[in-house]
């Protein structure tokens, strides 16, 4: 007579378990950048979920290293100051009292906050900004709008990365947390850099295998405000093609996108940053959502 096969209720969990091994098995080792945008942070859920997922990554055996914004912060903050926000060709007017208060909230309230969720799972993160050991080196970006070359104050356009104090971290097994402020080479100033950009930046530097920007919208909307037909996957001439259509947020996330895939990244990816574990889902899943961006020959390689 056979015994009875005792029912095991936690195998679904097995299951799963199982199911993520070989994502677990390629992505081991690799560095992953993954930008947190300002419209992303609404709840405190969402933000406990997003410091779970990345410390399941760096748990996972990949090198998580996180890029945060701070749009509607750093507005909030200025309108606290009596400073009105400005925004031209997608980047923030910032006059030197702004580039106060943008340095204040970046690196002193919504970095400070990350490192602390991140740090109630262990001594893993370690905040910094683009200015520290020369990480982001910038000159003032003077952005072209109708032909015209126009001043927008401390806007940082990235001239160097220096990666050496972020590998430094990675390789101590934390888990970096960059504000995106440059240093000035001239004038021993600083300039606010858009976040989008700089995760960008450093992810190709860091010769990362992914860039993933989480934001406030499912992916890049085919035919926005009209549509909400999501473009699940593009290659960079076909991404290059449609910049000139994308407008206000979306410009620096898919410039950024488009330089990570021609300078080695191997994926780029906008998720929407309010669904929960959206980061979990995208690496360990086959269910990936969002917008992914790939190198032109890539093109038929589904991975
Ligand atoms: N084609 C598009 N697809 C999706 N969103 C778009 C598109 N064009 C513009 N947007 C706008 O870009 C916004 C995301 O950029 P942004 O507000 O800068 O977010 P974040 O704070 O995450 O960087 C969306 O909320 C949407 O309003
Ligand atoms: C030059 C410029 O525009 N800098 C941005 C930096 C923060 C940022 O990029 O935050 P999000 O990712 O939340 O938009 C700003 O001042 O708003």
């Amino acid at each position: 007579m056979s015994t009875p096969t005792r029912k095991h209720t936690a195998l679904p969990k097995a299951q799963i378990l199982i199911e993520a091994l070989p994502w677990l098995v390629r992505h081991n080792g690799k560095t992953v950048v993954i930008k947190f945008g300002g419209n992303a942070m609404v709840d405190e859920d969402l933000k406990a979920a997003f410091a779970q997922d990345i410390v399941f990554l760096h748990q996972a055996g990949l090198k998580p290293v996180v890029v945060h914004g701070g749009g509607p912060q750093i507005s909030a903050a200025l309108d606290r100051h009596g400073i009105v926000s400005e925004f031209r060709a997608g980047l923030r007017v910032t006059t030197e009292d702004a580039m106060d208060v943008v340095r204040m909230v970046l690196a002193g309230q919504v970095q400070r906050e990350l490192v602390g969720l991140l740090n109630r799972h262990g001594p893993l993160a370690v905040g910094l900004t683009g200015e520290d050991a020369h990480t982001i080196t910038a000159v003032r970006h003077r952005p072209e709008i109708d032909g015209e070359r126009v001043d927008i104050g401390r806007v940082g356009e990235i001239t160097d990365i220096d990666t050496g104090a972020i590998e430094a971290l990675l390789a101590d097994g934390r888990i970096p947390v960059v504000s995106s402020i440059a240093r000035s080479q001239d004038d021993h100033h600083v300039y606010n850099v858009n976040a989008d950009t700089a995760a960008a930046a450093l992810a190709a530097a860091l010769g990362a295998e992914t860039l993933m920007v989480l934001t406030d919208v499912e992916g890049l909307y085919e035919d926005w405000p009209h549509s909400d037909e999501v473009i699940s996957r593009l290659t960079a001439s076909q991404l290059e093609k449609l910049l000139p259509e994308l407008s206000s947020g979306m410009v620096p996330k898919m410039e950024g996108c488009l330089h990570a895939v021609r300078n080695g990244v191997t994926t780029a990816r906008v998720i929407d940053g309010r669904v929960q574990h959206s980061i979990l889902l995208e690496i360990f899943t086959d269910e990936g959502i969002g917008t992914m961006v790939v190198p032109d020959e890539s093109e038929g390689d589904q991975s």
